[in-house]
Parts: C-alpha cells; sequence; structure tokens
C-alpha cells in the first residue's frame, strides 16, 4: 500500500544497503519521506540508492561505519546538508559473524571479536543517537527506532554471545532513551524480529530453518518488508503514544 504517512519526514536507515534496511529504506520512501541510506558498503547503499532515486524518491547516500563516531558525525553533516535534519533514526545495521558456517563458541571467541561486535551493534546505535538527538531535544520532536532481535531475550543456537549480549543492551539501551527522551517530544521503541529471509541468514541450513518454521504459529519466516512495516508504524502518527517498547516482528515464534 502506498501512502502519504511520513510526508514531511527525514529518516535516517542504517544498514541500508541491503536486506532489512533496504525494505525499510523503500517503505520510508514509499511513504513520503525524504531518506538517507548509510551503509559501510559503499558499492551497495549507492545502488540501493541510486534504485531509488530513478523512482523518484528523494534520497541521499554515505558510506559510514556506524563504529566509528567520526563517520556517523560525517555522515550525518553531508546528508542533513542535503535533506534537512532527520527527525526519525533507524538504527538498523548489525552483524553477526561466523566461523566456517557456525556461530563461535564463548571459549574460543577472540576478544577482538567480541569488541567489533559490541562496536557495531550497540556503540553503532550509541554513535548515530549521540549526533542526532540534540537536534531532536531541540526542536522537541524524534522517532528512534533500534533493531534487537529473539535473540535479545531467548537463547538461539545459530547466534554467538556477543550477538544475544548487544541485542539484550539495544532493548535496555531503548528503554532508558524512552525515559530520558519522552519529555522532548521524543519516542524511542525497538523490534525483535525472528528469522527473516536476508543474506545474513545464507549460511543456515534449510533444515534449521525449517525447524523455526514448524515452531512458528504463522508457519513461515518473515520477510524484510515486514519488519520495515513494523518500523514504520512504530514511527508513524499512528504510535504517538508508544515508547519504551519491544515489538516482536516473529510470526508468533519464542512468545516470551
Ligand atoms: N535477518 C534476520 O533474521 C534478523 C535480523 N536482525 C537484525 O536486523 C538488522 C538487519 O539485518 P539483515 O538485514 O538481516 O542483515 P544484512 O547482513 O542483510 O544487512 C546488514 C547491512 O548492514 C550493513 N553493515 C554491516 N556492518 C555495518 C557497519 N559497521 N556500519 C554500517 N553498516 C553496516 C551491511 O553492509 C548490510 O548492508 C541487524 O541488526 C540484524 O541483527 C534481527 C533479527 C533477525
Ligand atoms: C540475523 C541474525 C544472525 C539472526 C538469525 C536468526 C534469528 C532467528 O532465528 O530468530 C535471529 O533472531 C537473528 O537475529
Amino acid at each position: 500500500m502506498t501512502h502519504s504517512r511520513h510526508a514531511g519526514r527525514t529518516v535516517m536507515v542504517t544498514g541500508a544497503g541491503g536486506g532489512i534496511g533496504a525494505a525499510i529504506a523503500r517503505l520510508y520512501c514509499e511513504e513520503g519521506a525524504a531518506v538517507a541510506l548509510l551503509d559501510a558498503d559503499a558499492d551497495k547503499v549507492q545502488q540501493q540508492a541510486g534504485a531509488l532515486r530513478d523512482a523518484g524518491f528523494a534520497v541521499a547516500w554515505a558510506q559510514a561505519d556506524v563504529a566509528s563516531f567520526q563517520d556517523c558525525a560525517a555522515a550525518c553533516e553531508r546528508v542533513q546538508g542535503e535533506l534537512g535534519p532527520i527527525d526519525t533514526l533507524i538504527n538498523n545495521a548489525g552483524v553477526s559473524p561466523k566461523h566456517h558456517g557456525a556461530p563461535a563458541p564463548i571459549w574460543t571467541m577472540a576478544p577482538e571479536e567480541w569488541q567489533r561486535v559490541v562496536d557495531i551493534n550497540l556503540n553503532g546505535s550509541f554513535n548515530l543517537v549521540r549526533v542526532l538527538v540534540p537536534g531532536m531535544v531541540e526542536r522537541r520532536f524524534g522517532r528512534i527506532v533500534n533493531m534487537s532481535s529473539v535473540a535479545g531475550s531467548a537463547f538461539l543456537l545459530i547466534v554467538a554471545a556477543h550477538y544475544s549480549a548487544t541485542k539484550a543492551a539495544i532493548i535496555g539501551f531503548t528503554r532508558h532513551l524512552a525515559g530520558e527522551l519522552g519529555p522532548f517530544g521524543v519516542t524511542a521503541n525497538a523490534l525483535a524480529p525472528g528469522r527473516i529471509e536476508t543474506p545474513l541468514l545464507k549460511t543456515v541450513s534449510a533444515q534449521a530453518n525449517q525447524t523455526v518454521v514448524d515452531e512458528t504459529p504463522l508457519r513461515r519466516l518473515g520477510t524484510p518488508l515486514e519488519v520495515a512495516r513494523a518500523a514504520c508504524f512504530l514511527t508513524s502518527s499512528e504510535s504517538d503514544f508508544i515508547t519504551g517498547q519491544v515489538v516482536d516482528v516473529a510470526g508468533g515464534w519464542l512468545m516470551r
């Protein structure tokens, strides 16, 4: 469905070069927003932004490693110069490293790998919040959605400890933001997707996915568009009184 629910809004989506982030960026465009796409992979994000621009949408893009505060600050300055102040931030970028197709057991995990996952999945969200929230507070309006996972509150065999820990931390971070920023007209919510068909899942066996399908009341995996719809709902005026919440997009899998 195409409508103008986000007309006049300026949205930043991290990890917008592919998977869920690309779907989120497109849906905001279709809902009338100007959209800034950020990704560490310049080729991918340029391609996504180019396709959206060719379709007539107002977009800007920047290559940025969300783990770097300097990258985030420079990217925000650049895209805000093109599109105007960002009022809606979707902290979607995230990684889940695998070794030979499997998550690293905690007793073999390199400290550098732990640090890198924390730097991207958790500190990356802080970095963009730190850069963009002062403007939201000043303008007394802002909408933030942080990407958690069902792995933030349930044990999942297919991910490693750093991933689960960062996705749990994102929930605490989101609730804190909601409490601290609510008085300034800024809401913060988190999404907790279950298994969604994206490139991040390419190392998971068909059998492992079938087990999840069998345990899921809706009997299928999710799509990036379904996560995008939840993000758009949480930043639309339909959600003006919703803050500090974690919304599962998981077909009923692992109801916790
Ligand atoms: N696919 C799934 O089943 C689920 C995904 N999630 C979360 O959703 C988010 C998106 O996941 P997917 O779309 O599946 O992943 P994906 O791997 O398909 O896309 C992630 C994007 O983030 C970018 N990225 C990675 N590191 C970055 C960095 N340091 N700085 C900026 N960009 C970076 C990548 O280049 C890529 O374009 C992640 O936070 C992930 O943890 C949560 C639950 C389930
Ligand atoms: C994309 C990450 C690694 C991932 C993979 C699978 C699930 C799941 O089965 O629910 C997740 O929640 C994830 O975050």
